[in-house]
């Protein structure tokens, strides 16, 4: 039988405690135009901070402002940082160093979570690294924890981790906070666009609006200069809350063909940025920005990803209100289910799914 087991990827974590060189497999082609410049420039300009806070001020001044940092933050960058967001200080951090002890734990625990079924068919949910269509597949040096956390009764928590036995705990209390500040985003977004409403971007999500937690896990990987902890992408969903490593850098954002690096942030600040299912809602007046995250000689880094998504079975299209005989249509409507298989067939290939659905 012919060897199957390139679809059986180790874990990152075990290649970086073993090997010297990082497998061919992962390393960035040479044709890849980017992969010169994985060092990434500067950021020309701070990151823009919005305080939720004072986004959401009665004093009406206080909340212009920040709207119209808001407004320029979005149409600069497609993501920036919030702070005032009211989540607790300690919940973040009990969170993080959980996770943390779940990633440091032996390998064959872990596999108890792990994404592949019957240990090769692949599903989104549980432990692991990306799907492997090809053998010939760049992969990326990082693990995973991808857990759905809402509609919180469709949790499989068989795939949450049982130790530390705070894990589950703190990620149910983490989903709520991050819930409501991922609503008054979006209702501050709906102003800016001018909708009727302010939950007429809420509105969109259909009735199963999924929320998936991602756990990232960089390992430090002995050539930077070769490997991606991510590859570049957009992401999918309408709007991801980041909490980064406080420490150790990693992300950057392409805009106007730079790859820019953002810096690490502390005071619990997190970074929210727009995916593309709200870049075809607004019509493309907010867009996902492509992003992508370097490794380092040095440091594991960790991340936590909250993706907000659609129900998968509703269609994601510009919103009816913004479009007009002078604003048609700039994308075509997709089922979200369609959507999420598509990103990972043009994921797989390096592409932007996007591109296939503008007018
Ligand atoms: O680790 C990061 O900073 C970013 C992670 C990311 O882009 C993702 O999970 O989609
Ligand atoms: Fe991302």
């Amino acid at each position: 039988m012919a060897d199957e087991s390139w679809r059986v990827p180790s874990t990152v974590q075990e290649l970086a405690a073993t090997v010297q060189e990082p497998p061919r497999r992962y390393l960035v082609p040479e044709q890849d135009p980017l992969s010169d410049q994985l060092a990434g420039a500067e950021m020309p300009e701070p990151v823009p901070t919005i305080d939720l806070r004072r986004l959401l001020a009665t004093d009406a001044d206080g909340a212009d402002e920040e709207a119209s940092k808001l407004r320029s933050a979005l149409q600069s960058w497609g993501f920036f940082m919030v702070t005032g967001h009211g989540i607790e200080a300690s919940l973040m951090d009990a969170l993080i160093a959980a996770s943390r002890e779940f990633f440091r734990k032996p390998v064959e625990e872990k596999q108890a979570y792990s994404n592949l079924i019957g240990g090769k068919q692949w599903q989104l949910e549980g432990y692991g690294n990306d799907p492997v269509k090809t053998k010939d597949q760049i992969m990326d040096w990082s693990d995973r924890l991808h857990l759905r956390v809402e509609p919180e009764d469709e949790r499989n928590l068989d795939r949450w981790p049982g130790h530390p036995a705070s894990f589950r705990g703190l990620l149910h209390e983490y989903t709520a906070s991050c819930k409501r500040v991922k609503d008054e985003i979006l209702r501050a977004m709906a102003r800016l666009l001018e909708l009727g409403e302010d939950d007429g971007i809420l509105n969109q999500f259909g009735d199963k609006g999924t929320t998936y937690a991602r756990f990232n896990y960089y390992p430090a990987c002995p050539r930077p200069d070769l490997v991606l902890g991510i590859r570049p992408h957009s992401d999918v969903c309408v709007l991801t809350l980041l909490l980064m490593d406080e420490h150790v850098a990693g992300l950057q954002v392409l805009r106007d063909g730079t790859w820019y690096r953002v810096p690490p942030v502390s005071d619990h600040t997190l970074l929210v940025n727009v995916g593309v299912s709200l870049e075809i809602m607004s019509n493309g007046v907010f867009w996902g920005p492509v992003h992508r995250v370097v490794t380092n000689s040095e440091k594991e880094r960790m991340s936590l990803a909250m993706f907000y998504s659609t129900d998968l079975e509703k269609e994601v299209e510009p919103i009816a209100e913004l479009l007009g005989e002078k604003q048609p249509a700039r994308y075509r409507k997709i089922k979200f289910r369609d959507f999420v298989a598509e990103h990972y067939e043009y994921f797989s290939k390096r592409e932007r799914v996007i591109e296939s659905l503008k007018i």
